[in-house]
């Protein structure tokens, strides 16, 4: 299943339902982030389902065990589609997402580890991270600790995505951000990937922001990412 999910990263409900309006009705796959999520809470999750969207929820989380533990367990009552957390976190964290989400009566919900983001350079991170190893190789090594530890999938960036289905099989999920047309302001993005190489490269998702919900018309931009990506 290839899809493009559109990054809700608005401040307000009020912008966020404005902006799905002019999709009339479509169904839609949307991710609420921090910017959303923190600023409205959970009725967020609520108003966005109710519309019929899936919902990708991300919330990056990264704390100990027993704290992912509990917040999974409690996010689990919002049944949402996809979740993330950080793979930094280690494998008991990682496989204590997933049992929380298990004990919270979610087992539908998927839970994929971010990687290195999208705006990480292999010198930054070799630099502020202090990881001596290529940027593909710590990808690759947190894909494989979050696939040990029970997880569905990873976040990544589109060149790191073919490689990932190789180590860790075609079942666990590329999930990528950093997703430009030829056109689009890169902004703060450094790994960076058309749709078309995307799909090329066998990513399951790609996850549009900016190029979208910026755009003049975003249905239309929607529509040309969804045709390339497909
Ligand atoms: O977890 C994410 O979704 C994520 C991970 C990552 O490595 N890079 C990344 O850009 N993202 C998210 O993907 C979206 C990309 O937005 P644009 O750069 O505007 O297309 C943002 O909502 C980011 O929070």
């Amino acid at each position: 299943m290839k899809e493009v999910i559109i990054a809700l990263d608005f401040a307000s409900m009020e912008q966020t339902l404005n902006f799905l309006e002019k999709f009339k009705g479509k169904k839609l796959f949307v991710k609420v982030g921090m910017e959303l999520y923190l600023q409205n809470g959970p009725q967020i999750l609520a108003r966005i389902k109710a519309l019929g969207h899936k919902i990708f929820l991300d919330l990056k989380l990264h704390d100990i065990p027993n704290t992912v533990y509990g917040a999974c367990k409690g996010l689990a009552q919002f049944k949402v589609d996809l979740l993330t957390v950080h793979a930094a976190g280690g494998s008991q964290m990682l496989a204590m997402a997933k049992q929380g989400m298990l004990d919270g009566n979610s087992p539908e919900t998927k839970i994929i580890a971010i990687t290195q983001l999208t705006s990480t350079s292999q010198e930054q991170m070799q630099t502020e991270q202090g990881i001596n190893l290529t940027l593909e190789q710590s990808v690759q090594k947190y894909a494989l600790l979050a696939k040990q530890s029970g997880l569905d999938g990873v976040v990544c960036s589109v060149h790191e995505a073919k490689t990932i289905h190789d180590l860790c099989g075609d079942e666990f999920l590329a999930v990528t951000p950093g997703i430009r047309r030829q056109e689009d302001a890169i902004g703060d993005q450094q790994r960076v990937a058309t749709p078309a190489l995307a799909r090329e490269l066998g990513a399951n998702y790609i996850v549009v922001g900016r190029p979208i919900t910026q755009s003049q018309d975003p249905v239309q931009a929607y529509q040309e990412f969804c045709h390339n990506f497909n």
